[in-house]
């Protein structure tokens, strides 16, 4: 049975890229476990491996993706039909899909694929990067729109901080759930997102990354320390 997440609250994304020390499922299955330990209402994960390594591990619902990059297609988080149902076969609860206009690798629109993956009754996460690609696909019928794609367009404001505002608007502007997610470093951002509309906030690096984590430790003690003289 697939679950939709209808809590507000927080969800941890576990994702590790290959040649990181946690790249793998059974690193990403532990690294879940423990998130919901901490009190996370859902996961959300790369991969088909990890999605069912997770999948095994948790009773939370699971945001699954694919991350494939295609030649220089700007498009990579689960860009194809194909990619969007080998998630949902691993067992993802939602699909996150590239929520821009932009043309998908295989020529096909966001359109296309929101259309079949609806036909097929796979509940579909759009993640976008401004408000207009998130009233887009809600208009297309998803069932999430996420912010996690701002920032990471070359149209959409690039910062160091979650995108609050873009959260704000797509809550004012849509009636579907408004995830936040992007930049979340600390719990007063997330509780700021929550204040602006977010139904529930996905932190990343800020939790599972040790090596992002540790370098913001460092990079804080030689701001403002003087290590050596
Ligand atoms: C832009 C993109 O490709 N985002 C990816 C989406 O799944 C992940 O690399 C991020 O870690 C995730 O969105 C969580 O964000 P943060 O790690 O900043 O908390």
């Amino acid at each position: 049975m697939r679950r939709m997440i209808t809590e507000r609250g927080l969800v941890v994304s576990c994702q590790a890229y290959e040649g990181e020390p946690l790249f793998g499922p059974h690193h990403m299955a532990e690294m879940a476990k423990a998130a919901v330990l901490g009190g996370a209402i859902g996961i959300r994960a790369n991969g088909t491996a990890d999605i069912a390594a997770i999948k095994a591990v948790v009773n939370v619902p699971v945001i699954g993706l694919l991350k494939r990059r295609v030649g220089d297609c700007p498009v990579y988080i689960t860009p194809t039909l194909e990619d969007a149902c080998a998630v949902h076969a691993a067992g993802a609860d939602i699909v996150a899909i590239d929520g821009t206009r932009r043309l998908r690798p295989d020529g096909t629109t966001i359109r296309q694929v929101v259309e079949e993956l609806t036909r097929l009754g796979v509940c579909v996460m759009a993640d976008v990067s401004t408000l207009e690609e998130g009233l887009h696909a809600a208009e297309l019928g998803v069932q999430y729109i996420s912010t996690t794609l701002s920032g990471y367009t070359p149209y959409s404001p690039g910062t160091n901080k979650p995108d609050i505002e873009l959260v704000r608007c797509l809550a004012q502007e849509t009636r579907l759930p408004v995830v936040a997610e992007g930049r979340f470093t600390s719990s007063e951002q997330m509780i700021q997102a929550l204040n602006a509309g977010a139904q529930f906030v996905v932190v990343g690096s800020a939790i599972t990354r040790p090596q992002d984590i540790t370098e913001r430790y460092r990079k804080a003690i030689e701001d403002k320390v003087v290590l050596n003289s």
